[in-house]
């Protein structure tokens, strides 16, 4: 056979793949409005993301992935098929911190895909507010930074919010110098959050010593002023680069090539069903006596049950008394866990499970 016959038969080939793709891609989403149908007809609500059931369906995917796509990849392409699949039932509309072209953005889309409905506010308060008053069932908030630790501000509106925790989204970032200007030399000012310019301290010291450095409340904000002023630059991603039409004058200026951030979707569902991988967050507070937190942390321990993360915070009603926020392995319905936070509950004063959701797949 010549080339010419060889490629023609192996796109015939593909022509045909592709269209038995689009009919069981099309039955797919039949399915998934005859879930909607039977839902409705019982009478339980609109509420019909699952994101236990897609976290199961997305590890399967990696799981039982034959190749030659990278496990990754095509998850990431049944991400979108279920976002699509899920529109169909009900479109979902998310708030989180905007304007568009933040990273918070760019974790909604990995988490919920392309289908979603943005729904972007000016603060985290905002998220919070929006999602506590049912105006969108879920919000995107950034919880931590590999590099820069902890989002103070997202841990204290925990604090006094009734919402929960129902997933984590994890984000590497990468952060571009973004500006109208054609080199470094035209640049006297540096717009970004206050976490993008503690990100990328280093490189900002060595390469731009003597540019002011101005906290915005976003990324995407810093963008934007940088796309209206002479002499700015903004620190930000690829969506703003795109959105405000900025030229990157260096690509990947973060200290840490391995930058990711941390994200939680929140909502007001109390639970999600275990989807086999999970974590659980909780909040809890001690009084300020010897080995008090010791004794707080022992039930994780004699029940052999790993916390991978704490952190705290100023209770902010008495003085140098603390609250902690735990995130422990498993899901609060699991024996093990279950019989964990009964224990830290009679150590606590204060204790509150924030959620218990699916571990990040993609
Ligand atoms: C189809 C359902 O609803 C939604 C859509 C899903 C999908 O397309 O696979 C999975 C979970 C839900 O978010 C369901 O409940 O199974």
């Amino acid at each position: 056979m010549s080339e010419q016959e060889q490629l023609r038969a192996i796109r015939e080939r593909i022509d045909a793949i592709d269209k038995d793709l689009m009919r069981l891609i099309s039955e797919r989403a039949s399915c998934a409005q005859t879930v909607a149908e039977i839902k409705r007809a019982a009478g339980s609500g609109e509420d019909f993301y699952r994101p236990e059931r897609e976290a199961q369906i997305l590890r399967q995917v990696k799981d039982t992935n034959p190749g030659p796509l990278e496990g990754e990849t095509l998850a990431r392409l049944f991400r979108e098929i279920m976002s699509a699949c899920l529109a169909l039932e009900s479109p979902l509309k998310v708030a989180f911190l905007g304007p568009e072209g933040t990273y918070t953005h760019a974790a909604v889309l990995k988490h919920f895909g392309q289908d979603v409905q943005l729904a972007p506010m000016a603060s985290l308060g905002e998220v919070f507010r929006e999602v506590e008053a049912a105006t969108c069932p879920y919000g995107v908030v950034p919880i931590e930074n590999s590099t820069e630790g902890v989002v103070n501000h997202t841990l204290d509106l925990f604090v006094q919010s009734p919402l929960h925790v129902c997933g984590e989204v994890l984000l590497r970032i990468h952060h571009h110098l973004l500006s109208r200007e054609e080199s470094l030399d035209g640049v006297q000012r540096v717009y970004a959050h206050q976490q993008a310019l503690a990100q990328c301290r280093r490189w900002l010291d060595a390469n731009l010593p003597h540019a002011e450095r101005i906290p915005l409340s976003s990324n995407a904000e810093a963008a934007k002023r940088a796309a209206q002023d002479t002499g700015a630059a903004a620190i930000a991603g690829d969506t703003a680069e795109s959105l405000y039409g900025l030229n990157a004058l260096k690509r990947n200026i973060e200290d840490h090539p391995d930058n990711t951030t941390r994200f939680l979707v929140i909502g007001r569902q109390e639970s999600i069903p275990p989807s086999g991988v999970d974590k659980t967050s909780v909040l809890v507070s001690t009084s300020n006596r010897p080995g008090a937190l010791h004794r707080l942390l022992t039930p994780l321990a004699h029940n052999g049950v790993s916390m991978s993360r704490i952190e705290s915070r100023p209770s902010r009603c008495v003085n140098w008394e603390y609250v902690y926020f735990l995130d422990i392995e498993g899901h609060s319905a699991d024996p093990k866990v279950k019989q964990a936070l009964a224990g830290l509950r009679q150590e606590a004063e204060l204790f509150r499970i924030l959620g218990a959701y699916p571990r990040a797949v993609l």
